[in-house]
């Protein structure tokens, strides 16, 4: 076990002074590179980055050591190379201001995006419409503090009568301030208010498998954009493909999509049990008031949570939903049954 141990710790000195020799070589070679410039990644690879700079052109550029982080949509500083137009390193990260997570079996949280500025969670009626399923995104989004975005996708498929009972439904959301839209790639109805609300911020999109998200991506990129993806991705040779690295396109009028896979069904299973009821902001105005401190705002008796729903100013899904995740919390953690405040 020790011997394992000091073995890793050699291999991961051996990597550091390698990357240092590289690094000092390209101190010295600093001559054969630009002064540094802004830039956004677009997207990474392993040891590199695509990086995009002002006029719209990408470089394949290595990273610092000291900066192992880097994701889709962070903002750098970059030097080009001078000995080939389309390369270029890394120099420095400017401060995110918000970063998406995703849950990672060794290190609790791994960053996948930064600079996103709302996400659209996309629903359909097909393959199935589950509310417990958008509450799970909207406690995820509050935790990340990014501006949530409900849309409903393939209302084609709806008639008139069913189209009101669901729109009656989603007020659930409008009430408590969420902006929900109703779109279909079929018939288009829709992207136009959905492009404006993209216009000018980076999003991402998540949503469940089938819903309709690369459709949507495709409508609202222009076609030169979705076939340069396939373009780059091939010439990468890092056998990275299209469909599992995270990606940031432009939108015709401005702003930017991010595309991530690994982000699409993202998880709640690294919140805490604190973090998922402040991802149900209507309950906020009841919290601390339940007759019991320990109230499991389920069969305490006294509850403020409860109490708003008999009075209709909690939709009963809601609490519903929110101990439906506690409980697929616990299961998946294997927690025994703690109260939660
Ligand atoms: N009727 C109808 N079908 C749609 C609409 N949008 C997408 N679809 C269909 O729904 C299916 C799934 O669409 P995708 O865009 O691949 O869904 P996705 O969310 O990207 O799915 P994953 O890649 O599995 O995550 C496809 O057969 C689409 O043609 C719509 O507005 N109306
Ligand atoms: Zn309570």
């Amino acid at each position: 076990m020790a011997k394992n141990q000091l073995s890793k710790n050699q291999k991961r000195r051996m990597a550091a002074k390698h990357q240092q020799r590289l690094e000092t070589k390209l101190d010295d070679n600093l001559a054969n590179f630009s002064t540094p410039r802004d830039g956004v990644v677009v997207s990474r690879f392993g040891k590199s980055a695509d990086v995009e700079d002002n006029a719209g052109n990408i470089y394949r550029c290595s990273i610092r050591r000291t900066l192992p982080s880097l994701v889709t949509g962070d903002k750098v500083l970059w030097r080009e190379s001078l000995e080939s137009n389309t390369n270029g390193i890394i120099e420095a990260v400017h401060p995110r201001h918000s970063e998406l997570v995703r849950p990672d079996f060794y290190d609790g949280v791994k960053p996948v995006a930064a600079n996103v500025d709302q996400i659209v969670i996309i629903s359909a009626v097909l393959p199935e419409l589950s509310f417990n399923i958008i509450d799970r995104y909207l406690v995820a989004c509050e935790a990340t503090k990014i501006t949530p975005i409900i849309v409903l996708n393939k209302i084609d498929l709806l008639d008139e009568q069913k189209k009101q009972e669901i729109e009656q439904q989603f007020l659930i959301y409008s009430k408590i301030g969420y902006q929900v839209l109703y779109v279909s790639c079929q018939s288009q109805q829709g992207i136009a208010p959905l492009q404006q609300v993209l216009d000018g911020k980076i999003s991402i999109l998540v949503g469940q498998s089938g819903v309709g998200k690369s459709s949507i991506i495709n409508l609202l990129l222009p076609h030169d954009q979705a076939t340069l993806t396939g373009e780059v991705s091939e010439i990468s040779g890092l056998g990275q493909h299209t469909t599992t690295s995270t990606r940031l396109y432009h939108l015709p009028n401005g702003g930017d999509i991010i595309d991530s896979p690994g982000i699409r069904e993202f998880g709640l299973w690294h919140l805490e049990p604190e973090e998922v009821i402040a991802g149900f902001v209507e309950f906020d105005d009841y919290l601390g008031g339940c007759q019991f401190r320990d109230c499991n705002h389920l069969d305490t008796p006294g509850c403020l949570l409860q109490k708003a729903v008999s009075d209709g100013a909690i939709a009963p899904s809601r609490l519903a939903n929110y101990h439906r995740i506690l409980q697929s919390m616990r299961e998946v953690k294997g927690k025994t049954n703690k109260s939660y405040k």
